[in-house]
């Protein structure tokens, strides 16, 4: 079967649409759902890549990830279809799953939650509209991030699970840790099919947007958030772009958590001999060790930014002989290394992730008015 090559894939579909009035979430609770059927909407006309960096709209052809998506697929036994569809039979059953593998409502908390199911592939994803959060991805049934027992899901704190969304800061700065899109409120553009039998949900905020902190960051902008489950895996976009007339910078990183077995039995693979910034000794730089291919075990507490990381990243867990691979986009050049390795770290589930998260933050990028800059990264699991 022909994979889907697009790394970001087309924009084009049937679901379920939710402007406001569903996502008008009152402290990120669900206050009441407007659902139609449309067409995806277009997404805004392209622009210059910022800073020089290429777009981050990569073709997967010929990577790792093909063969991985091909394995999958054939695996699971998914449909090998070649994307021409048309009929109107296939039509009338596109239109049904876009609502048989997406649901929208309360989640944990009563906080607003997209939920997608990938059938032929057996893999689910459920993201929350509060920071846009990936909570959950399930792949054969079995968790592949992991997920605090420790989120009270009341708002107030940013979902500690699946890959928080760092933007417009990563890392400390002058706005809260991790810049305010992972505790803003988003809102949900499209959750459906795709024509290529894909099931993404996209969600937005922007400069418009009821939240104190984007306020106080005072810059015009849109950014627009895509989660997308295919046979290749589950990918996520994000977009920005300056929709202002002065120009912007910012820093964004997918804050990955993987579930391992033991942390302490996990090892990292990408990060060998690259120059870092340690951030356990207050962004002292180094260069990372060679490890022979054998990769970076993880057996003391680690949060290392990793300067112009490879495009593909990998963790091993051991213990449940899995591999997790990442594919970055070009424009997110960087990949951050944390675990706390100890109850005084953040949260008493340390054991059970490393964070891997594919990062533009050793350099700003920087928006001219009117340029835009997408980020994404593809998710696997073998
Ligand atoms: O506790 P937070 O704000 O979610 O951050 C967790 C960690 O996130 C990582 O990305 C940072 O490199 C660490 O320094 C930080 O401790």
């Amino acid at each position: 079967m022909g994979a889907p090559t697009a790394f970001c894939a087309p924009p084009v579909g049937r679901g379920v649409s939710l402007r406001s009035t569903a996502a008008a979430a009152v402290g990120g609770r669900l206050a009441a759902a407007a659902v139609a059927t449309r067409r995806r909407p277009a997404p805004p006309p392209a622009a210059a890549a910022a800073g020089g960096r290429r777009s981050a709209r990569m073709d997967a052809a010929g990577t790792d990830f093909d063969d991985v998506a091909r394995r999958l697929a054939e695996e699971l036994g998914a449909p090998a279809g070649d994307g021409e569809g048309g009929a109107e039979g296939a039509d009338k059953a596109a239109a049904a799953a876009a609502t048989e593998n997406v649901t929208v409502g309360p989640g944990n908390g009563g906080l607003m939650r997209v939920a997608m199911k990938h059938p032929a592939s057996n893999q689910e994803v459920e993201v929350y509209t509060l920071g846009a959060a990936v909570t959950t991805w399930k792949a054969r049934g079995e968790d592949v991030l992991w997920c605090s027992k420790e989120n009270k899901w009341d708002g107030a704190k940013p979902i500690r699970a699946g890959i928080p969304l760092c933007f417009p800061q990563f890392g400390p700065g002058p706005l809260a840790q991790h810049g305010f899109a992972r505790i803003a409120n988003w809102e949900v553009v499209f959750a459906g099919t795709l024509d290529d039998g894909s099931v993404q949900t996209v969600m937005t905020i922007s400069s418009d947007t009821d939240n104190d902190v984007i306020r106080q960051w005072g810059h015009a902008f849109t950014a627009e958030y895509a989660v997308t489950l295919s046979p290749t895996g589950l990918e996520v976009s994000l977009r920005v772009v300056n929709t202002g007339t002065t120009a912007f910078d910012f820093t964004a990183a997918f804050h990955n958590y993987f579930a391992v077995t033991n942390v302490a039995e996990s090892r990292v693979f990408g990060v060998e001999s690259l120059p870092f910034q340690d951030r356990l000794a207050d962004g002292a730089t180094g260069t990372e060790a060679a490890d022979g291919g054998a990769g970076y075990l993880v057996d003391k507490a680690v949060d290392k930014l990793y300067v112009g990381a490879p495009e593909e990243l990998a963790v091993f867990d051991f213990g449940a002989l899995k591999v997790l691979k990442i594919k970055k986009s070009a424009s997110l050049p960087d990949a951050t290394l944390w675990n706390p390795f100890g109850e005084g770290g953040c949260d008493g589930g340390w054991k059970n992730f490393v964070c891997v998260e594919p990062a533009a933050a050793a350099d700003k990028v920087v928006l001219e008015a009117g340029e835009e800059w997408l980020g994404a990264q593809l998710l696997g699991v073998e």
